[in-house]
């Protein structure tokens, strides 16, 4: 399994990364309970989509989540200095927003991460949000031009072709590569399949290398 880094092969221009911070992977991951934090949030997160409990332990439930939120308040951090989205050994990088899934392949010829949608990525009767794939979609095409050695980019369009109901809790693969570069232009593709190669979505974005101090 390849583990993703920052540090990858670069194309000669990369540091010509627009207005963006520059990003460095958090070594420790966070530390040894980030990634349990994490998970028990996205825990939280399935159950209070999914549970119907009477109004005092909804009050219950409501004084512990504002105790919690009372107790990390006081160290917010600027973008690029917390462990969210840095912590490149936990599924979807330690980030709450991202899809909890773990990168199995990531080089210059492409990227492939496997995960579950979880129950509080549902839309409706059962399967996934719709909204849900271009963001799994939008984050690895961020990662295959990164991989790839790309100057740092933005979406510029983002297709996705809805081919099958997406279940939940079923393992899944997403899987994409560099087509083309024109430029600043990179055109990228997925697949996102079931484990059999049964093909749920595919995707095409165009990403855009941001000129210098573009934000
Ligand atoms: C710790 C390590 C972690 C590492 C992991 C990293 C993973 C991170 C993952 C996160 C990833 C998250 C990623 C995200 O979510 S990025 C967030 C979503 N995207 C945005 O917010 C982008 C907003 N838009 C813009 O900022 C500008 O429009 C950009 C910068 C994109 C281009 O504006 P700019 O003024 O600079 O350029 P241009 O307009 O001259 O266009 C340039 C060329 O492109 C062509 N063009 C433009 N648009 C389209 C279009 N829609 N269809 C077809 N073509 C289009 C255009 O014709 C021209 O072609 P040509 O005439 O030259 O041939």
């Amino acid at each position: 399994m390849q583990v993703m880094t920052e540090h990858t092969e670069r194309d000669g221009d990369y540091e010509h990364h627009g207005g963006f911070p520059v990003y460095a992977a958090d070594p420790d991951n966070g530390g040894p309970h980030f990634g349990r934090l994490v998970e028990a949030l996205r825990t939280v997160q399935d159950l209070a989509v999914s549970t119907a409990p009477p109004p005092e332990v909804i009050a219950q439930a409501a004084e512990q989540a504002e105790a919690l939120a009372a107790l990390l308040a006081p160290y917010t951090a600027p973008e690029g200095h917390y462990p969210a989205g840095r912590s490149v050994g936990l599924p979807g990088r330690g980030s709450l927003l991202m899809l909890p899934w773990t990168v199995e392949k990531f080089d210059r010829t492409g990227v492939r991460s496997t995960g579950v949608f979880r129950r509080y990525h549902m839309g409706g009767n059962g399967a996934a949000h719709g909204g849900v794939l271009p963001l799994l979609f939008d984050d690895l095409f961020g990662m295959i031009t990164h991989a790839a050695g790309r100057p740092i980019s933005r979406t510029g369009y983002l297709h996705v072709n809805y081919r099958k109901i997406t279940p939940l809790e079923t393992p899944l693969v997403v899987e994409g590569r560099v087509d083309r570069v024109d430029g600043r232009k990179t055109f990228v593709s997925a697949r996102l399949t079931e484990p059999d190669g049964t093909l749920l979505a595919d995707a095409e974005a165009l990403m855009i290398v941001l000129l210098p101090g573009q934000p």
